[in-house]
């Protein structure tokens, strides 16, 4: 058991492929209404544990506790589409079980991407496809957000705008979001808790903590100071701005 306000709890998790050890003693507590992020270079085991925490994957030692009841909606890192196959937005959205056209109008409003509904999925740009998928998860009204590297192949605008729609979804919803990212500074204002893994768990903490951290620095080097030095910018701009 955990208190109420954890929705999932993960305790000195392992997981192990064949001779690889992917994850090493992890614990993580995702709390009903945070955005907790997940950082680490490649292969550090962000989608691991991500899929731990979804419960498709069983690690070999630690525990894993879920909330009875939540729901869970999860964005993957990429989904295959056949480039043949004739799916418009709408239908893909329907197979998730909703089928009520105003439902998932709404869906693809909230997340910005309301005239992409009758277009072919394949015809639909990286940016719009990541709102589709953003939207297909919203459907499952969940409790928690799950969001593997949400802006992949989003230009750096919009980045941006995607983080931004994903904190005023946790505004507006009140749902926990738990998502990966390789891009700390981008993620920082939209943010309440970091993780930072390296097989091991490095550091965690508030942003703020976590950059200044001396795992961080060292895994990510120079890249972290910069890191460091735009959203200290970009953080003081929006104060002055109110
Ligand atoms: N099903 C699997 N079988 C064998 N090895 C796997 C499997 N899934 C992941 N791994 C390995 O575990 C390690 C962690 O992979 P994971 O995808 O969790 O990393 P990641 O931090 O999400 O990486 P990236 O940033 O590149 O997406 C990698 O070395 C990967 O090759």
């Amino acid at each position: 058991m955990a208190p109420d306000n954890i929705l999932v709890q993960v305790r000195d998790v392992c997981v192990q492929f064949q001779q690889h050890t992917a994850l090493q003693q992890i614990s993580l507590d995702v709390q009903r209404g945070k955005i907790i992020t997940l950082i680490g270079p490649n292969g550090a085991g962000k989608s691991t544990l991500v899929r731990v925490v979804l419960g498709l994957l069983t690690p070999q030692t630690g525990t894993v506790f879920r909330q009875t009841g939540i729901r869970i909606g999860y964005m993957p890192q990429r989904i295959n589409i056949d480039p043949v196959l004739p799916l418009t937005v709408a239908r893909f959205l329907s197979l998730g079980g909703v089928k009520q056209t105003p439902i998932l109008r709404y869906a693809l409003e909230e997340v910005g991407a309301a005239h992409t509904f009758k277009r072919p999925l394949q015809s639909i740009s990286g940016g719009e496809m990541q709102r589709v998928l953003l939207a297909r998860a919203l459907l499952r009204k969940p409790d928690l957000l799950v969001l593997d590297e949400p802006i992949q192949g989003v230009d750096i605008n919009g980045q941006y705008e995607l983080y931004e729609l994903i904190a005023q979804i946790r505004k507006q919803r009140g749902c926990a979001i738990l998502m990966v990212s390789h891009d700390l500074h981008l993620v920082m204002s939209a943010t309440d808790y970091v993780v930072c893994l390296n097989q091991h768990l490095c550091c965690s903490g508030h942003p703020e903590t976590v950059t200044q951290h001396p795992a961080y620095l060292k895994l990510f080097g120079a890249r972290a100071a910069r890191d460091l030095a735009i959203y200290t910018h970009h953080h003081q701009g929006k104060t002055e701005n109110g």
